[in-house]
């Protein structure tokens, strides 16, 4: 049968931010190398605290004392496979809740093949694009390298299938975020085709996503959360900025001054 989407209020958003923000979680992030630097200013603007640990030894160290963390997959290597291997045995053993984001999962063998041995090592919630989340499902062969093929509401099936049968939760991101955990599922309009002209905004968005794992409660309200933050930063951010340079200022600005305190669609 199929569920309805439910919206976030602003009365459910507004204290989940202010939690996240008094928390400041120290999310652990083994992502890619274009959106390092982007990231870890997305988490900051939020009060999180960003740590972008890779050397296996230390990674796998690190992943037991952070409170959530992130493997994203952009950049892949074997040695970097190897190193995040070492990270989600260690978060899994210390109870650290992780998030994956299988960027460009699909056409490629490594990161596919990882991405799939992933998926039985019990993610705490898995956040992609729609041609992403429909690979990883085996229901299309990927995206247009790193961008979505498809229109988020395509890959909503395969989100909730995924979700139920590997026992997590799935984002689904796109011009509306759906985040499911097969049974219920949220979604957070608003944000701005502009967060697509600036690279790594999804990854950030995995980030976020990770840190807002880590809070007591509802876990996947929790997460739509983190979905619902960046649409409205991304939107109020749109109304200020001239191009994608003067937009990825006014988000990060956006994200430091966000209330969370208005009514959200
Ligand atoms: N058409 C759109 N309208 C409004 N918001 C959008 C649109 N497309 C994407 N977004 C928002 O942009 C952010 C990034 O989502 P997207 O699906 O583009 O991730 P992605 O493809 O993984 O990005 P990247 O790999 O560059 O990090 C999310 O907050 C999403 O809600
Ligand atoms: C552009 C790009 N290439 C590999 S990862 C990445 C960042 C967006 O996912
Ligand atoms: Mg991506």
């Amino acid at each position: 049968m199929i569920q309805p989407s439910q919206h976030l209020s602003a009365a459910q958003f507004a204290p989940l931010l202010h939690t996240f923000r008094r928390q400041s979680p120290l999310v652990h992030c083994m992502t890619n190398d274009v959106v390092q630097n982007f990231t870890a200013n997305v988490l900051l603007a939020l009060n999180a605290s960003p740590a972008m640990v890779i050397d296996a030894d230390e990674a796998a160290q690190f992943s037991g004392f952070a409170d959530a963390l992130l493997i994203n997959v952009g950049t892949l290597t074997r040695e970097r496979q190897r190193a995040m291997q070492a990270a989600v045995s260690a978060a899994r053993e210390a109870g650290t809740p992780w998030t994956l984001d299988p960027v460009a999962v699909g056409a490629l063998t490594l990161r596919s093949d990882f991405c799939q041995q992933l998926l039985s090592q019990q993610p705490a919630v898995i956040r992609g694009n729609a041609s992403e989340i429909l690979a990883l499902a085996q229901q299309a062969s990927g995206g247009r390298g790193v961008d979505t093929l498809h229109p988020a509401v395509a890959a909503l099936d395969a989100a909730r299938q995924l979700a139920k049968e590997w026992n997590t939760r799935v984002i689904v991101t796109g011009e509306v975020d759906y985040a499911t955990d097969g049974q219920r599922t949220f979604a957070i309009r608003g944000g701005s085709p502009m967060l697509t002209r600036v690279v790594g905004t999804g990854c950030a968005l995995s980030a976020v996503v990770a840190g807002f794992s880590a809070l007591p409660g509802d876990g996947l309200l929790n997460i739509a959360a983190a979905c619902q933050v960046m649409a409205t930063a991304g939107e109020k951010a749109a109304g200020q900025a001239t191009g994608p340079g003067s937009f990825a200022t006014a988000f990060l600005d956006a994200l430091w001054t966000l209330e969370g305190d208005h009514e959200t669609h």
